[in-house]
C-alpha cells in the first residue's frame, strides 16, 4: 500500500507562551501544499525501512518506524519493510517528517483493518510530533496549544498560485523556539485569513521571522524578492528555512534559483 505524504505551510505563526515541559504554545493556520514524500508499507518477514532521495538514515528516530512502533504497543501488528521515498526538504519548516510519521499510521490503519477513526489516529500522532495530528485530516486548520488542538478553517487557495523556496539552511525546529520570544497576539489569525489576501501582508506574521531573518538574511532576501516578483503573500513557513509565496497567477520565479532550491506545486 502507498500514500503520497504532502508538506504544509503555516500562514501566520504566533508563538505565545512558553510552557513548563519545554513545549511553546503557539496559534497557527496550517495549509497543506502540494510538495510529496512517498511512503510504501509491504508484508516483509521483519521490520525494517528503506529511504530513497535522501542522506536521512532508516534508525530508530525515524519517524515512520516510530510511528510504527508506537501502534505495534497497542496492535499485534506484523512486521513490515517501510519505502521511503523523500522530495520534501528537511529542516524547512514544511512539517515532511510530521507528515510521513501520518502517513504510516494511517496505511497500518487501513492495511491491517485498526478501525482506529481520524480522532483516534490524532491522538497516536499527537505522540510523534505536534505538527503530526494536522495531516490526519490534512486541511485548511487553526491550531492552538502546542499545535496539536485542531480547528477546521474555510481557507481555500487553490485558485492561486503558491510557490516555496528552500536555501541552503538547515534549521533545526528546537533551536528556532529556544530563540523566540512568546508575544500576546495582537490578531487573530482565524479572522484574518479570511481578509482578501492582499491585506494579509501588513496584517500576518510568523514570530520565527524576526529572529531568524537577523540570523540568516538570506532568507528575509528570499521573501523580498518573492514580493518584487508580484507575490501577493510571502512568509518563512513554520521554524524555516523555507519561505512560501502566493501569486495571483503562474509566474516565472527561475530567477530566484541561485538562493536555494525551488518547488512548484503539483498535481498528482
Ligand atoms: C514550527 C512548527 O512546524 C509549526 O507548525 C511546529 O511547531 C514544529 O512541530 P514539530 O516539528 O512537530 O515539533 P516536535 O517534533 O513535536 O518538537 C521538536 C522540538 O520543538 C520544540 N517545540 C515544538 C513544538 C512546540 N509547540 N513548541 C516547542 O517548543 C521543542 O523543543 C521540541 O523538542
Ligand atoms: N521520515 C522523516 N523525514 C524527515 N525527517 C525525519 C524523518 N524521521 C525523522 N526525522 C527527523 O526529524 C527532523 C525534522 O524533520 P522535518 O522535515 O519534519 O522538519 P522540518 O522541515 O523542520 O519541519 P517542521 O519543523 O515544520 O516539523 C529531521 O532533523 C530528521 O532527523
Amino acid at each position: 500500500m502507498l500514500k503520497f505524504a504532502n508538506a504544509k505551510i503555516n500562514i501566520g505563526l504566533h508563538v505565545t507562551e512558553r510552557r513548563a515541559d519545554g513545549y511553546h504554545n503557539l496559534e497557527t493556520i496550517f495549509y497543506p501544499v502540494k510538495i510529496y514524500d512517498a511512503v510504501e508499507i509491504q508484508s516483509a518477514e521483519e521490520l525494517g525501512m528503506e529511504i530513497h532521495g535522501s542522506e536521512l538514515k532508516a534508525d530508530d528516530d525515524n519517524l515512520c518506524l516510530r510511528a510504527y512502533r508506537l501502534l505495534a504497543t497497542d496492535f499485534d501488528l506484523p512486521p513490515v519493510k517501510i519505502h521511503l521515498l523523500k522530495r520534501i526538504p528537511i529542516g524547512a519548516g514544511l512539517g515532511g517528517g510530521s507528515s510521513d510519521a501520518s502517513a504510516t499510521l494511517q496505511l497500518l490503519n487501513d492495511q491491517f483493518k485498526l478501525g482506529l477513526t481520524d480522532t483516534q489516529l490524532e491522538t497516536y500522532a499527537a505522540q510523534l510530533g505536534a505538527d503530526c495530528p494536522f495531516f490526519i485530516q490534512n486541511k485548511a486548520t487553526y491550531a492552538e496549544d502546542i499545535g496539536t488542538k485542531l480547528s477546521p478553517i474555510d481557507l481555500d487557495l487553490s485558485a492561486y498560485y503558491i510557490v516555496l523556496l528552500k536555501p541552503d539552511l538547515h534549521i533545526s525546529t528546537a533551536e528556532a523556539y529556544k530563540n523566540v520570544i512568546p508575544l500576546t497576539p495582537q490578531v487573530d489569525l482565524r479572522r484574518a485569513v479570511q481578509l482578501p489576501i492582499q491585506e494579509w501582508k501588513l496584517i500576518i506574521k510568523n514570530d520565527f521571522e524576526t529572529g531568524l531573518f537577523e540570523l540568516y538574511p538570506q532568507i528575509a532576501e528570499i521573501k523580498r524578492r518573492f514580493y518584487e516578483l508580484g507575490a501577493i503573500y510571502s512568509s518563512m513557513t513554520g521554524s524555516g528555512s523555507a519561505v512560501f509565496a502566493i501569486f495571483e497567477q503562474e509566474t516565472d520565479v527561475s530567477e530566484l534559483n541561485a538562493l536555494g532550491q525551488v518547488f512548484l506545486p503539483m498535481d498528482l
